[in-house]
């Protein structure tokens, strides 16, 4: 194929742009057109993509590929191959509405079609031997991946864009453990600094192309999908922009960035323009999950800022996550950069279970903990908020709990004492950094909920000083987030923030069209030497 007239240039500084499952199935158009054109101005450009969704992440190609798999376990069913059929025709429809050049729609058909022939033995395999290891199911996956990136690198091709289509399934080799310098049973920094370089190194081969690079990285000891957990795609593309060096991580949503409260429950939610990344990180947990709780730590560890966008509104600022304003900056008007005198956000977790267990004063108080502790640890079972006394605990577990694994801790923990379990609970949290130095915002809290009549059946604060939690019937979640939201978060537009005065008013950062002259100075270019 002769060269391409639009390429990264090597002298301009990188940016991530990671695009999730159904930003590609639904926007394509949008990345391919506007997102990643109008970036290539000023930048060099890395995609790293997620699995194709056309609706709903729940209906999307990762999903289907777990279907399959289940499927195939099925003895004599053969569901699994029309699933497989059902995937590639759904990639082949996506590949002829957005390619025009039949040459490049060609060699893509072609490529679908062995990666899904390769798929099918995968399953077909699964059936003989009766089993799916972990290395087989990762494989399985691995391959939504695949399909998506290279639909997206050959629309880049045939719109004139030098990309790439760029694997990363064999980065990691889990039999010659010794020469990777890392530990097959512990995914720890060791282990992400590994992969980060090893991505970067890849990455970097492809020169003046835009690599494409699938969110897929690999046999994940333990299997990626236990050790690390859906969403990996922002672990990856939080790795790359570490291994790169990159000017800044962004995540393209469908939402413009993180609001004050989830924006489909409260609707006058407000957007943050900054956020930390302790923040960011306690929102995800408790209800919030924008962003792969992994990523943050990976990025932030480098000071590279983390940018959540609106695939649907590329103009917009969206949220950046980035460490209270550093030493630097923390002079002349921008001292009070991240100063909100109230909290930041609110959110909600809902479909929690509640355990309380009275202890029979059988064994010492240390002893009782200890034995709780070692049943949850035995099904693992991860609790989501405590609260404690010396004969008392409450817990509350998240509902991705597996009903038969509570079911058997439950039987050691009747051992130690009397339990209630409680289910259709939620958590309400309430998320700010500065709300560690705001004398009774816990009992403005707990006096609104009080009310509004919404019973509190349990408290935790303090685990972080960012965070004061509480549990609540889940039947009340909603009516309680809006209720928080409207009376401690202040309604009228925040002071004046980091982000409003790094940007006074400035153009947006890009511009739908490839500008004449270089577009103005973001608040990263600002931010960052
Ligand atoms: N505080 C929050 N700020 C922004 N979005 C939030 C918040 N809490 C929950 N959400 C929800 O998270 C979702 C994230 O965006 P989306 O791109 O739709 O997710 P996904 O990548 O899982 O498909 C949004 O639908 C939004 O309603
Ligand atoms: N395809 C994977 C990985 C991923 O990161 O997805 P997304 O970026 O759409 O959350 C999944 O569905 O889990």
């Amino acid at each position: 194929m002769a060269a391409l007239p639009i390429f990264n240039k090597e002298c301009l500084p990188w940016i991530v742009q990671k695009f999730g499952g159904t930003s590609v199935g639904k926007f394509l158009e949008n990345i391919t057109d506007t997102i990643v054109r109008s970036h290539l101005e000023t930048h060099r450009v890395v995609l790293v993509c997620s699995a194709r969704s056309n609706n709903i992440k729940t209906e999307g190609t990762t999903s289907k590929l777990f279907k399959a798999s289940e499927e195939a376990l099925k003895h004599g069913s053969k569901e699994y191959i029309r699933i497989v059929d059902e995937i590639y025709e759904d990639h082949v429809k996506a590949s002829r509405e957005i390619i025009i050049k039949n040459e490049i729609l060609k060699e893509l058909e072609n490529q679908l079609f062995q990666d899904c022939a390769k798929l099918k033995s995968f399953l077909d395999a699964a059936q003989l031997i009766d089993e799916i290891s972990p290395r087989l199911q990762d494989n399985i996956i691995g391959i939504g991946e695949t399909l998506s990136c290279r639909i997206i690198a050959a629309a880049l091709q045939d719109k004139g864009i030098n990309a790439e289509f760029v694997k990363l399934d064999k980065i990691i080799n889990l039999d010659n453990i010794t020469e990777q310098e890392f530990d097959a049973n512990n995914l720890n920094q060791k282990f992400y600094d590994f992969l980060s370089k090893k991505i970067a190194d890849t990455v970097n081969r492809c020169g003046n192309r835009i690599p494409v690079v699938t969110g897929y990285f690999g046999m994940v000891p333990g299997g990626i999908l236990d050790s690390i957990g859906r969403g990996y795609t922002d672990l990856c593309a939080a790795l790359l922009a570490v291994g790169l060096k990159a000017k800044e991580l962004q995540i393209w949503k469908e939402v413009d960035g993180i609001y004050t409260a989830d924006p489909r429950k409260v609707p006058n939610a407000r957007l943050l323009p900054i956020i930390t990344p302790e923040e960011a990180a306690e929102l995800t947990y408790y209800g919030s999950e924008v962003i792969h709780p992994y990523t943050m730590e990976q990025v932030m560890r480098s000071n590279i800022p983390i940018r959540i966008k609106n695939v649907m509104k590329p103009l917009g600022e969206g949220t950046i996550i980035f460490p209270d304003a550093p030493k630097k900056y923390k002079k002349g008007s921008l001292k009070n950069g991240y100063h909100r005198r109230h909290p930041t956000a609110v959110t909600i977790k809902n479909n929690i279970i509640v355990l309380n267990i009275h202890s029979n004063r059988k064994i010492m108080s240390h002893g009782f903990f200890a034995k709780i502790f070692a049943a949850l640890d035995t099904y693992g079972i991860t609790v989501d908020l405590i609260s404690t006394s010396e004969v008392h605990v409450s817990m509350a577990l998240g509902a991705e709990i597996i009903k038969k694994d509570l079911q058997k801790a439950l039987k050691e923990l009747e051992k130690l004492g009397d339990v209630d379990v409680l289910e259709g609970m939620a958590i309400l949290s309430l998320v700010g950094k500065k709300m560690k130095n705001m004398v009774g915002i816990a009992g403005k809290m707990f006096t609104t909920l009080a009310e509004a009549d919404v019973n509190i059946e349990m408290i935790s604060q303090g685990a972080s000083e960012i965070n004061i939690s509480c549990v609540i019937d889940d039947f009340n979640a909603d009516k309680a987030l809006k209720i928080i939201h409207d009376h401690l978060l202040p309604q009228s537009p925040p002071a004046l923030s980091f982000h409003d005065q790094l940007l006074p008013q400035s153009p947006p950062t890009l511009s739908l069209h490839i500008p004449q002259a270089p577009p103005a100075l973001s608040i990263l270019d600002k931010l960052l030497p």
